[in-house]
């Protein structure tokens, strides 16, 4: 895989770079509210600014229908970027139309723009190779060079992600690099005790991961929404917690597996129950009990670890030489159920090990819950992504940049 340097070294000047970031951020109306993936972004631009390249950064923002949609606007991200940058960025109102041919046309040397959010136009994800590479050929008209550095959506085979680079010389860029050298050592070479804590609410997202990770990992700890198809696939009742009834096959495989192999499972022994949801918005206090795992209440459901998991799950990540962390483990946006996800992020600072905490909400939580991300070994900015590359996936964005 070509990196930046490669390509800084060959030369950039006066040439149009476009760089494919992944700028998904969560947005509070137009208010950014965890700017990771944009500061995550900035050594890559900065680099080829400085060296004198047309900068054009592209991404996507949530998932809009194929249509401009007011509310995925990339616009509060473009003024972000430019405020970490300290200089004057412009932005471009469509991503192949007019505003972005003129925009790329006006930027001088070591200028940047942004152009608007790709998904607006249906090209970018079409399952058709055809309709994407039709809307590739329009992206590639506007650049000489590729940058891949939007590690995030590298799991996706879309137009910009994985037919743009077939059309340009490429490389990749400073953050996938850094990416990549990090996963890798969790698959190739890692230190012993590995321990991996995974939660978040995304089960049948995340049991091909655990799948890979049967074969890899030391123990495996199970917490938020993830937590109730186990213990339910263990015969408890769980009440109205979240529940993914279709992979209690599964997860019992795993649980067997697991104690064939001398993998550790360890699940919640207690948790924080109420009846209903609570309410993100007004945090309005949510008056949570504490009940065995065993004792969910058939009207209740579980929303976070209890105290005596946050102990013991504290306990089992304190000897590790690696941790890999994904999803939260309650709902951590509430306060009241905030203790278990900032009970293992402190576990994380508080241990010698080689810590990665990877997907977009955990990253999210780690920085909203006031912890200093350099307490980390390191913070993907990948969620699905990480996972991927972990479960030994074949990634498009990778692959597209490796000839
Ligand atoms: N017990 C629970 N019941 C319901 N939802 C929960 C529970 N525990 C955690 N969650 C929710 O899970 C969500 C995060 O799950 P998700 O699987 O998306 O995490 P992630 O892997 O960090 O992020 P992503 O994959 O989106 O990058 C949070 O919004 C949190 O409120
Ligand atoms: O948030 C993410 O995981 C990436 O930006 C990819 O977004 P997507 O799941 O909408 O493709």
């Amino acid at each position: 895989m070509k990196t930046i340097d490669e390509l800084l070294h060959e030369g950039v000047e006066g040439k149009r770079v476009f760089v494919r970031a992944d700028l998904n951020v969560p947005l509070d109306g137009t208010t950014i509210t965890d700017d990771g993936r944009i500061r995550a972004v900035v050594p890559t631009v900065e680099a080829l600014a400085d060296a004198g390249a047309r900068v054009v950064v592209a991404s996507h923002l949530g998932r809009p229908k194929g249509a401009p949609d007011p509310a995925f606007s990339l616009a509060p991200a473009a003024a972000r970027l430019g405020e970490l940058l300290g200089a004057d960025v412009a932005f471009a109102t469509d991503t192949v139309g007019d505003s972005a041919t003129e925009t790329v046309a006006g930027l001088g040397n070591g200028q940047v723009a942004v152009l608007e959010n790709l998904r607006f136009n249906p090209g970018e994800t079409a399952k058709d190779d055809a309709e994407r590479g039709a809307f590739a050929d329009r992206l590639a008209a506007l650049a000489d060079l590729y940058v891949g550095d939007g590690f995030g959506a590298v799991h996706r085979k879309h137009a910009s992600v994985y037919d743009l680079p077939a059309r340009l010389p490429h490389a990749a860029g400073h953050l996938i690099a850094t990416e990549v050298g990090v996963l890798k050592k969790l698959t190739d070479d890692v230190q012993r005790p590995y321990v991996v804590a995974l939660g978040g609410a995304k089960v049948s997202d995340k049991l091909g991961v655990i799948d890979h990770l049967l074969e890899k990992a030391d123990r495996i700890l199970i917490g938020g929404g993830m937590a109730y198809t186990f213990l339910k696939a263990q015969g408890h009742e769980v009440g109205i917690s979240l529940l993914q009834e279709d992979q209690i096959p599964a997860v019992q495989e795993y649980l067997a597996r697991a104690k064939e192999r001398g993998v550790e499972f360890v699940l919640p022994v207690d948790v924080l129950v109420a009846s209903e949801f609570p309410d993100l918005k007004t945090k309005a206090p949510a008056n949570p009990t504490t009940v065995a795992a065993d004792a969910i209440p058939a009207d209740e459901e579980g929303l976070d670890i209890g105290p005596e998991t946050r102990k013991l799950y504290a306990s089992k990540l304190a000897d590790a030489a690696t941790v890999f962390w994904n999803g939260p483990m309650g709902v951590f946006e509430h306060p009241d159920y905030a203790e278990g996800t900032k009970a293992v992020a402190q576990a994380l600072v508080d241990s010698p090990a080689f810590t990665v905490v990877g997907g977009g909400d955990s990253a999210a939580a780690v920085r909203t819950l006031g912890f200093d991300e350099n307490a980390f070994g390191h913070i993907s900015t990948g969620g699905g992504a990480s996972l991927e590359y972990l479960e030994g996936k074949t990634l498009p964005g990778l692959a597209a940049l490796e000839d």
